[in-house]
Parts: C-alpha cells; structure tokens; sequence
C-alpha cells in the first residue's frame, strides 16, 4: 500500500501538471538519451490515453555548468518512448506557455522549459515557501492536479517538485511509486545482511558520496571508490591528484567544499574504503593510458577512469560480498575507452549471486549501452541522489510532500 495517491486514485480527463526528471548527460551540446526517459515515459503515456490534458516539467543541469541546455532536445527523445507527439514551449510560465497550456486538447502533452531557467525554482525551501512563488501561484490555477513523477530529483526541495503539491490535489507517478517503495526498504536490507556489503561509489557529485558514506558506515562494510570522488579523497590523502587542470572546472570547487569531511574520513575511517591505485587518461594518440598513483608527480590531465591495476582489486571484494549497492560511474563510461572501471565492476557484480542494486541516473545507463542484462541484478535505479538518500535514510522532501498531503 503506496504511503501517497497514486494515478490509480486520479480521475481521468482532466488537466495535470506533471513533474518528471530527464536530466540527462550533455555532450557538446547534445543531450544523451538515456534510463530515464523510457521510464518516466510510462506515466506520460498512461496520463494521455486517459484523456488528460498533460504538461510537463522537468529541469536540465545546473546554472552555469555545460549541461545546462533548453528542454527541446529532451521533448524529442520522449516522444519516441511515449509514442506520442510531446508539444515543447521556450516557456516556463509566461504569457506562451500559458497559452499553450491552454490550448492543449485531451490526450495532448506539452513539456514546459527547463524549470531551472526560472528564478524560483531553484533555491532550496520549504514547501510552503516554495507554494507562494510567482512560479508555483502562476501556475496552479490552470491545473486540476499535480502529478510528481520525479523520483530521481526527489532529495530537491525546489519550486517544481515540493510547491505545487500544497497548491493541488498531488499523486505520485509509476516511477515515483516504484522507486520510493523499493529504495526505501533497501537500507534495512543492508542492514540486514550477515556477509560482506559493499558499495560501490563514483560519479560527479562528490556531496552525495560523503553523504552515503557518512550515514551508511554502519551499514557497509566497504566502500569502493572512484570517479571524481576518488581523486579528492587521494587528494585529502596527500597524493598530487584531485585538482583541475586545464579547461576542467568540476574538482576544485568539490576539493573547497568538501575538503574538511574528506581529511576527517581519510584519518578516521580509512579502514572502511578502498582507493585507487591507478588511473586512466587519454594519451597524445588520443588512445586509453593508465598510469600508477605512485608514479604521478604532478597531475598533468585529467583523470577519465580507474586503472587495471584498481579494478583487479576491487572485482575481488564484490566477488566475495553478500550485497553490493552501486552509485555513480567510476569513469566516464560514455567514452568506449573510459568504460573499463564502471562495466568490469557491474559485469563482475552480475556474474555473482549476490544482493545488488545499481543506481544513478547516468550510471544505470552503463547496462543498456554495453549490452549488460538487468536479469542479473535486482533493482535498477535511475535515481542518483535520491536513491542514496533512500539508502541513507535522509529524506527526500518531494516524497515527503506527497505523503504529508495524501494523509
Ligand atoms: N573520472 C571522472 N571524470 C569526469 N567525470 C566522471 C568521472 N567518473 C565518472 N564521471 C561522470 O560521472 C557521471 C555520473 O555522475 P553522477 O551524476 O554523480 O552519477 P549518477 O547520475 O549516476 O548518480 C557520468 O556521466 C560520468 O561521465
Ligand atoms: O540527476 C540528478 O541527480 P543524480 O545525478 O544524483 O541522479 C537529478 O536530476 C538531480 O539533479 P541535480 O543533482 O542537478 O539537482
């Protein structure tokens, strides 16, 4: 029994506001499809051939960061899974797209612009800050729900996914449904298991990672780190790595703000996670090199996936463990050559019996683009922060939301 209202207590035909998330990985410019939009095109296409009237919102990036692009793209790549014609606005709630709000028939969907691109959007606040926005009261009065689909962007508290749920009947969509009821029972499962449990940390965000690793310490018996992660805590090591180098700008601003948590867990905590030992770059041939941790000097460019060297370290304690959660790439597995981290680990996770639940909106992608069947696994998540929230047992205030109005 779902703790919010699902679409099964929607009435049909009428006009929903609808939060998905199809923020995807951006490379030059082009929006990668991905996990995503297969999955949160199911509630789309459901809400459509119920005769309702569907908008649309989702964000993409983050201000200032290259993925930061319009939603044009994004409605392109979901009208192929919902096999529906997806109407897209340069608008998020002006003049036009009211307009186009309005003019949508039954079974017609809009997707709105990017939310981010609105000032309200983004700051964190409380729902009911968030409820008296000019986005969220501009809005409202032209919908006769709110549907909030958007599992993966759960653990944000911005306009789009926690106001409009105190200004409208809410429900949950299928992924949010699913994801909430699986995730949030996985943690217990960890806990719950007598052998090794091992989680395998990557990505981009390295908030997220300390975050798991702070609260699930009682949880995981070790931590397997990599991606940009892995150079910082090396680098909260002493180790020369873990900086930008030329046109990079994702480390050093992680190394600012994080750096305190990180020398605090490299000091008293060490014994709880493995660290690379080597890493892989592109060379002047433009090929995969690896190169050993010990021999690095001075960082001269960026690092893109763990060595050989590391994974032959890590496949062994996956091999040996009764659970295994993964959460972010170990190297950028969108390039062929930087793939060998994140598809040796996840390969030698699915040849195993054990427990093992992959997350992370980008990285759940690794299965569907190196053919890696999802038989082998028992939860896929697209969810990222969200799914380490659930973990963590740290709310995920949209969630939260939904629950808090269903009762
Ligand atoms: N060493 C690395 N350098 C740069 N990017 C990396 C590295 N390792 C992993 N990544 C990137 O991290 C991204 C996924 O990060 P994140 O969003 O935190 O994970 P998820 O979306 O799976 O939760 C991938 O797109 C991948 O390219
Ligand atoms: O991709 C997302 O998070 P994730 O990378 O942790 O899965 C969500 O869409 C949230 O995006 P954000 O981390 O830019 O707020």
């Amino acid at each position: 029994m779902a703790a919010f209202n699902t679409l099964d207590d929607l009435a049909d035909g009428q006009r929903v506001l609808v939060r998905v998330d199809l923020n995807s990985p951006v490379e030059d410019g082009v929006v990668q499809d991905n996990h995503r939009f297969d999955r949160y095109a199911e509630t789309v296409r459901e809400l459509a051939d119920r005769d309702n009237k569907v908008v649309l919102m989702a964000h993409q990036g983050r201000p200032g960061r290259d993925d930061f692009v319009s939603l044009d793209q994004h409605a392109e790549i979901l009208e192929e899974y919902v096999g529906k014609p997806i109407n897209f606005v340069e608008d998020i709630y002006g003049d036009d797209a009211i307009d186009a709000i309005e003019a949508l028939d039954a079974g017609e969907i809009l997707l709105l612009e990017n939310t981010r691109m609105a000032d309200d959007e983004l700051p964190e606040k409380a729902p009911e800050e968030h409820a008296k926005s000019d986005f969220v009261q501009t809005l409202s009065p032209y919908f006769d729900a709110f549907v909030n689909d958007a599992y993966s962007a759960a653990h944000r508290a911005h306009a789009s996914t926690v106001g409009f749920a105190l200004e409208l009947p809410a429900y949950a969509g299928r992924v949010m449904e699913a994801e909430y009821e699986y995730n949030t029972g996985v943690a217990e499962r960890a806990r719950e298991t007598e052998g090794q449990v091992t989680m395998v940390l990557g990505g981009n965000k390295s908030e997220d990672v300390i975050s798991v690793v702070n609260n699930l310490g009682d949880a995981i018996d070790t931590f397997l780190i990599g991606g940009l992660p892995g150079e910082l805590f090396l680098r909260a090591e002493g180790y020369p790595v873990g900086m930008d180098v030329g046109d990079m700008d994702l480390l050093d601003d992680q190394w600012e703000e994080t750096k305190d948590t990180l020398e605090d867990l490299v000091e008293n905590r060490r014994d709880e996670f493995e660290l690379p030992t080597d890493f892989a770059y592109e060379d002047a041939a433009d090929e995969r090199a690896e190169i050993a941790l010990a021999d690095i000097e001075e960082k001269e460019t960026g690092y893109l996936d763990i060595g050989h060297d590391t994974i032959e370290s890590y496949v062994p304690i996956i091999e040996d463990s009764e659970a295994v959660f993964v959460k972010g790439a170990v190297g950028v597995f969108e390039d062929e050559r930087f793939a060998d981290g994140t598809v040796e680990l996840i390969e030698a996770i699915g040849r195993t019996d054990c427990f093992s639940v992959v997350g992370g909106g980008d990285t759940a992608r690794t299965l569907s683009m190196y053919g890696l069947s999802e038989d082998n696994y028992d939860h896929i998540s697209i969810a990222g922060g969200a799914y380490l929230n659930a973990l963590t047992g740290q709310e995920l205030e949209a969630a939260e939301v939904l629950i808090e109005q269903a009762n």
